[in-house]
């Protein structure tokens, strides 16, 4: 499976950014350079390792924000509510979506999953980096709204590796198993719509090669000699 890393520079006239100005009444003040944080978009087929990665960054960087989506498919006995998720009922996920709050939303393997948008677009403005760790569909929502963010697609070594990651971590129904391993090949031939590829086969090396993207340390200025 390829794996590139484009580097892309993003316009900053999406609607995305200028609704922040919006809602934070900058548009047009004499701050106009006031530093927005970036939207980070981490996609990749169930069980590819998208959570642990998520996880794992998160303890590194405590500084960046992970949008809680919101759902209507039901906890897992590990999973608490407004922690892993907001859990709601097909009613209220409707409502949400009516009411404009979702960012993005989609359904998948029989649920249905959204970014609150409110807590997404107030972060941004105060600066903050906002992670959402969410499917294709949803992605996709986010590139044509957010043309600014940063799109990382998670891939497996393998599909075989894939469906042992999915079944070995025992949290989902044969029949959801199913469901989200027919609708990998699908997100899998859309990686090359992203920024950026990386492939989780050692979990440590997918990380830093996450960090090494997100944070990039600049080369020291070379001191003149004397
Ligand atoms: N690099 C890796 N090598 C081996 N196992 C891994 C690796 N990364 C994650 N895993 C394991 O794969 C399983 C699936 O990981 P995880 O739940 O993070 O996937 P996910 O992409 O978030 O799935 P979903 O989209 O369904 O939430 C877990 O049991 C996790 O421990
Ligand atoms: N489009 C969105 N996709 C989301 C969101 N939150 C999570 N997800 C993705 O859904 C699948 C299934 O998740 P699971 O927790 O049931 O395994 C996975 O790919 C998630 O990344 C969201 O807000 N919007």
């Amino acid at each position: 499976m390829p794996a590139s890393s484009t580097m892309l520079l993003f316009p900053m006239s999406s609607e995305c950014v200028q609704r922040q100005g919006v809602l934070e009444g900058t548009q047009g003040s004499l701050e106009p350079n006031l530093k927005r944080g970036r939207l980070l978009v981490l996609t990749g087929p169930s069980g590819v390792g998208k959570g642990t990665v998520v996880r794992q960054l998160r303890q590194r960087h405590p500084e960046l924000y992970f949008s809680v989506s919101v759902t209507t498919r039901s906890p897992r006995p590990s999973e608490q509510e407004g922690v892993n998720y907001f859990f709601r009922s097909r009613e209220e996920f409707f409502r949400l979506i009516e009411a404009g709050e979702l960012l993005e939303w989609a359904q998948y393997a029989g649920n249905f999953y959204g970014t609150p948008r409110d807590a997404v677009l107030d972060k941004l403005s105060q600066g903050q980096d906002v992670l959402l760790e969410i499917e294709l569909a949803g992605a996709r929502q986010v590139s044509q709204h957010c043309p600014e963010a940063i799109r990382i697609f998670l891939s497996p070594p393998s599909l075989q590796e894939l469906e042992r990651r999915i079944r070995e971590r025992g949290q989902d129904s044969e029949a959801s198993i199913e469901r989200r391993l027919q609708q990998a090949q699908q997100e899998l031939d859309a990686q090359d719509e992203f920024d950026y590829v990386i492939v989780n086969d050692d979990l440590e090396q997918a990380l830093l090669q996450l960090e090494t993207l997100l944070y990039p340390k600049w080369p020291e200025p070379e001191v003149p000699a004397t």
